[in-house]
């Protein structure tokens, strides 16, 4: 089939190079053109494991190309995927401005009769209006239908995701187009499930907000699991293994973030509210997670009284591991947080670095290895739970450090390593702090 996908971004690209994989032809659109240029290049612009293979494979077939011309991209296409972004708007809805410009774009260039998906996020009844915005601003004689097609893929596991997703959800009231893109997906082997538009586009807000609901009360269990004396992760073990609770999500920390739960809960409570019916479960479900992602700079105060003058070095940017992405990270907000309260920080990231400095800027540091960040620190901050961090050698750290402290935000350094490493203060979230002595 001739594919073409508006967008680039970390949903368009992965679906574009899978779509390729699977032996489709596709083009892809970005009215980035520095995005574009990379990607011709056989570069990805974004860090997502295996995507960059998968990308110059494709290419090199033939069966990927990239463009920032919709007219030269529409030309030949069945299919006309939108992965364009949808952001939070100031009042917490999602903001249509890029999906209805993308819109406009394909009206303006489509020439043959063709299947227009929306992969983006979008409120529930957005299928339709774009339906009638595009319907609206045709240039041509041609018929186009309308399917609704959420993703669920998570950065960081990408391809993966796409590859071998749980599910391919078909929101579309019209059999031949959803045969269509059935027929798209089938070498995936994936189970769909078939509904109409707005119920497809309610199971993308409800996936998440469910999801981002189960880390905020396992949050809200593991502060009080510290203030009763038992231990978070053990709760969340026991708990996973009912059948109908499930272990997924429920690791305590430091919060959730990215470019997705955070907009969604708030763009489904938007919903919600608009319609008379708001979802208290969401207000609280955004009111824990916002002050999860200040408990390690509560946790230091509290340890050291003041933090002004302190040294902390930060492991961990980016807002989860295995991505550069800094959107909606917790970093953001420590950082701010420790700076404001006078303290200095040293980060260090595998490869969040260079976005980090955009978004945080030269408030604080940056290292290039653990280490370095480490030097003559008070407290140590685990912020992100890269595979790295698990494998340290925490002793070397904590020797050039000023004070042997650790708050791990993510509960990612193992008892085992810990007890090899002498006297140390070690603050995790949802379990007693723990202060290994080194034996005379
Ligand atoms: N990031 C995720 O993990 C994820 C997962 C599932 C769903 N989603 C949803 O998918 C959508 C895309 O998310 P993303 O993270 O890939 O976004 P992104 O910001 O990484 O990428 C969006 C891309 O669209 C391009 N663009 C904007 N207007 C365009 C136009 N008119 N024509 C062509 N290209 C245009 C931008 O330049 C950008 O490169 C959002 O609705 C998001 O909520 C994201
Ligand atoms: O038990 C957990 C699991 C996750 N997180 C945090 O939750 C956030 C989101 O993590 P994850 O869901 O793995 O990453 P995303 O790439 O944001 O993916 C989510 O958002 C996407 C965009 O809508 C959806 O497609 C995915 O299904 C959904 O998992 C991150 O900050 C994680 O650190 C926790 O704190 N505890």
């Amino acid at each position: 089939m001739r594919i073409a996908v508006l967008g680039t971004g970390y949903v368009g690209l992965s679906t574009g190079v899978c779509l390729a994989e699977i032996g489709h032809h596709v083009i892809c659109i970005d009215v980035d053109e520095r995005k574009i240029a990379t990607l011709k290049q056989g570069k990805s612009p974004i860090y997502e494991p295996g995507l960059e293979e998968l990308l110059i494979k494709n290419s090199s077939a033939g069966r990927l190309v990239f463009t920032a011309s919709h007219k030269y991209a529409l030309n030949e296409a069945d299919i006309i995927i939108i992965a364009v972004g949808t952001p939070q708007s100031d009042d917490g809805q999602a903001d249509l401005r890029y999906i209805e410009q993308a819109a406009k774009d394909l009206a303006e260039h489509i020439v043959r009769d063709s299947i227009v998906v929306i992969k983006s996020t979008v409120p529930v009844g957005t299928n339709d209006y774009i339906k009638q915005l595009i319907f609206a601003h045709l240039k041509n004689k041609v018929k186009f239908r309308m399917v609704s097609n959420p993703e669920f893929l998570r950065q960081g596991s990408a391809i993966q995701d796409t590859l071998k997703a749980d599910r391919i959800i078909i929101g579309c009231e019209e059999i031949e187009a959803s045969n269509i893109i059935q027929e798209m997906y089938r070498p995936l082997n994936v189970p769909f499930l078939l509904t109409d538009a707005r119920s497809a586009e309610m199971i993308k807000y409800a996936s998440n907000a469910f999801l981002a609901m189960k880390i905020s009360f396992i949050n809200g269990i593991a502060n009080l699991c510290e203030a009763v004396g038992a231990d978070v992760v053990d709760v969340a073990t026991g708990m996973g293994l009912d059948k109908r609770i499930g272990s997924a999500f429920l690791n305590a920390g430091i919060g959730y973030g990215g470019s997705c739960f955070p907009k969604d809960v708030k763009a489904l409570l938007h919903t919600s509210k608009e319609h008379g019916m708001p979802l208290s479960l969401l207000v609280e479900t955004i009111a824990i997670n916002e002050e999860q992602q200040e408990l390690l700079v509560k946790k230091a105060l509290n340890r050291f009284g003041t933090l002004t003058g302190k040294k902390i070095a930060m492991l961990g940017l980016s807002f989860k591991p295995e991505t550069d992405d800094m959107r909606e990270a917790p970093s953001i907000r420590i950082s701010r947080a420790l700076t404001a309260l006078g303290a200095e920080v040293t980060a260090y990231d595998p490869v969040a670095v260079t976005n980090a400095r955009q978004v945080i800027g030269d408030v604080i540091t940056y290292a290039d290895a653990p280490i370095k960040a480490a030097n003559g620190a008070d407290a140590l901050f685990i912020v992100t739970e890269w595979e790295e961090f698990r494998k340290l050698d925490v002793k070397a750290l904590l020797d050039v450090m000023k004070h042997r402290i650790i708050f791990d935000g993510r509960n990612c350094l193992a008892e085992e390593v810990l007890q090899e490493c002498g006297t140390i203060e070690y603050c995790s979230v949802g379990r007693p702090a723990v202060i290994f002595k080194k034996e005379e």
